[in-house]
């Protein structure tokens, strides 16, 4: 292997462990990520229970992944906001308040997709 692929491995590698960090802080400290996961562990639970087709676990793959990335990007920047401006700003409760009403979309939307997948297997 060449120097070079080699160093090219180990970038790749620090930077997956950046990110790993990354989920590790946001899982630590933001109550609504982990039930998030909580939440996405029992979807998985559920769907493997009543055998959902691949196309269904695509679906509810996508779902639950959206809603944990708004959830991410939404702490992401209550972090920027609150380091730029730690004090009380009518504009940093307004740009706080429209990501988490991001999260809530997805959120809302997921619940209405994991309706559509679920009911039928139980009617
Ligand atoms: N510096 C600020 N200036 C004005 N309003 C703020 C400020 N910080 C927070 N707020 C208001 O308080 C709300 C909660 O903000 P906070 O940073 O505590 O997030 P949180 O409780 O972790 O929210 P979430 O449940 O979405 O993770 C914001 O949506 C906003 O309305």
């Amino acid at each position: 292997m060449s120097l070079d692929s080699k160093e090219n491995k180990k970038r790749k590698l620090v930077g997956f462990t950046f990110a790993w960090n990354g989920l590790k802080a946001v899982s630590k400290a933001e109550r609504n990520f982990r039930i998030h996961l909580m939440t996405t562990l029992c979807v998985c639970i559920l769907a493997a229970i009543v055998r959902v087709s691949f196309i269904e676990w695509a679906v509810l793959t996508l779902t639950v992944s959206l809603v944990l990335t708004m959830e991410l990007i939404n702490s992401a920047v209550e972090r920027i906001m609150d380091f730029l401006s730690p004090t009380w700003h009518p504009l940093v409760g307004e740009i706080k308040d429209i990501t988490a009403g991001a999260v809530l979309v997805t959120a809302i939307a997921a619940i209405i997709i994991g309706c559509f997948i679920f009911i039928p297997y139980f009617i």
